[in-house]
């Protein structure tokens, strides 16, 4: 796919243009972008990796091989108003969108090829753990350059539609929960009395470590969690009180909650484009 505009010019968006500009998977000059209003924002990701910001008559759309859509999800049925009779009626749409059907879209802007991404923003360094799912229109030639072009930010899972709200749960606002864990782990160091430099490096080397772990040994993470555990040791202590603060009903229900937002932003925007119809 030679000509990519993005639609949205936020934090994913970005993402995904840092991973695939430093990957190399397509020529900068080949990139485009837009958004609703910040003109320095553009400007901004012109400079940093050498992309184009997309014409005011946003011609760019109408040769366009592939649109990635990447505005919030409150802001999608106008997006798509404002760019359906100007999109190439050749272009695969590509989704980043949490909760937003493949049918919403398909209704947006026509029958197009379509993939319904959910990346994350480890994309920025070529980590994301994305998942996506197809609509009937997408040939193999399209799915495998959709696939070449994700599988340069990270790893890919191919799933089922209705997975994806699982999907965005887990691995798409993953990195945040890992964040979260850092932040409450350098604040507990910090209280134990270890300088907040030091906390920080050994956090990062621990989480880093433990991932690396986990993928190298190919070792079930209660393995390596009780390889960890000497009986009557420091990390039994821990994990006892993690065990009577929740720790398992927490994440489960941190799951649950996602996932259910994400099922929800998809059917206030069904809702919201019904109204206005
Ligand atoms: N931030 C994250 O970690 C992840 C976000 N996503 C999804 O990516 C999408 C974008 O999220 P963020 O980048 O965090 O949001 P953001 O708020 O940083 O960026 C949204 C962009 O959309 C633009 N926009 C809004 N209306 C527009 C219109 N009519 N035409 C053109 N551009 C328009 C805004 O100007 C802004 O540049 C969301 O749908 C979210 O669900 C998916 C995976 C991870
Ligand atoms: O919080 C959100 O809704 C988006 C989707 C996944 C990560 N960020």
């Amino acid at each position: 796919m030679e000509k990519i505009v993005f639609v949205g010019a936020g934090s994913m968006a970005e993402a995904v243009i840092a991973g695939i500009c430093k990957q190399g998977t397509v020529k900068t000059e080949n990139v485009f972008v837009m958004n609703r209003a910040d003109e320095a924002r553009l400007e901004f990701l012109q400079n940093t990796y050498g992309i184009s910001i997309v014409s005011s008559d946003k011609n760019e759309l109408r040769s366009a091989d592939l649109v990635v859509l990447a505005t919030k999800p409150k802001d999608i049925n106008t997006a798509m108003e404002q760019i359906s009779s100007l999109v190439n009626k050749h272009a695969v749409i590509l989704s980043v969108l949490a909760g937003i059907s493949i049918a919403t879209i398909e209704s947006g802007l026509g029958k197009h090829p379509i993939a319904r991404s959910m990346p994350n923003t480890s994309a920025a360094i070529g980590k994301s753990a994305t998942g996506v799912s197809w609509n009937s229109s997408i040939s193999s030639e399209e799915k495998q350059e959709i696939l070449n072009l994700l599988s340069s930010i990270g790893i890919v899972a191919e799933v089922e539609e209705d997975d994806l709200h699982a999907v965005t749960a887990l691995s798409g606002s993953g990195p945040a929960y890992v964040y979260y864990l850092a932040e409450a782990l350098e604040t507990a160091a910090i209280r134990a009395g270890i300088e907040q430099p030091i906390a920080r490096d050994l956090i990062i080397q621990t989480i880093e470590g433990a991932a690396c772990m986990l993928r190298q040994t190919q070792e079930e993470p209660s393995l390596l969690r009780e390889n960890v555990t000497s009986p009557g040791g420091t990390t039994e202590a821990g994990l006892q009180a993690l065990t009577s603060g929740g720790f398992h009903e927490a994440v489960f229900s941190c799951i649950q909650h996602a996932e259910k937002r994400s099922r929800e932003l998809g059917s206030d925007t069904v809702k919201e484009s019904t109204s206005s119809s």
